[in-house]
């Protein structure tokens, strides 16, 4: 009797595990990826996770383009992508990480994109460069979505080398986009 208890038990624990397991795979998965020098990309991309976590039902991978994994963006219902402006253009390792995407079949369709931006100065490139990375999502045939507030209504931006907002860490008026966007983001990528 005591034998079958304790085998019972074992199995109930096992089942538990399984179910765990299997409803953290099905999740939506949201990839957040991002290439950073100095820091100021990647404490964006920090603050999209967090809005994405306020979401319940949705998981996700943050880590930088150089870590990422076809696997991890053929898995993602959602990729948002940020960059630092570089002369106006999204930065050269950014450029290839999208050119590496698989398209053939164009696996990519029907994702949801977004994306986010520093920039080192006000209207020197950082919508031109989120417009350049919209623009290659839409080429795989990816749905554009945009932040929760009219001012980060491409992406989430931040100003991070003029004026008040020189040498200091990112503010938070524009990490607050980034969480908006994250957490916007995870509500489409839930639904
Ligand atoms: C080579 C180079 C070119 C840059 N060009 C621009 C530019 O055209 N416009 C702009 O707003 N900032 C420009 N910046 C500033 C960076 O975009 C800004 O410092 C950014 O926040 C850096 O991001 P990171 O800390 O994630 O590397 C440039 C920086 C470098 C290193």
């Amino acid at each position: 009797m005591k034998n079958r208890n304790i085998k019972a038990t074992v199995f109930i624990i096992l089942l538990r595990g399984f179910i765990e397991v299997s409803n953290a795979q099905s999740l939506p998965s949201i990839l957040i990826t991002y290439h950073s020098e100095s820091g100021k990309t990647k404490a964006m991309a920090e603050a999209v996770a967090e809005g994405v976590s306020q979401v319940q039902g949705v998981s996700y991978i943050l880590k930088p383009i150089s870590k990422v994994q076809e696997q991890e963006i053929l898995n993602a219902s959602a990729i948002i992508l940020g960059s630092p402006v570089y002369n106006a253009n999204m930065a050269p390792q950014v450029q290839e990480f999208i050119n590496s995407w698989p398209f053939d079949g164009r696996p990519l369709k029907d994702k949801i994109g977004a994306v986010f931006v520093t920039g080192g100065g006000f209207s020197i490139g950082e919508e031109a460069v989120m417009f350049s990375m919209i623009r290659s999502m839409m080429i795989h045939g990816m749905v554009i979505v945009g932040g929760e507030e009219v001012e980060a209504a491409f992406g989430a931006s931040a100003i991070t080398g003029e004026g008040e907002f020189d040498g200091k860490e990112v503010q938070e008026i524009f990490l607050e986009k980034a969480k908006g966007l994250g957490k916007r983001v995870g509500d489409m990528a839930g639904r």
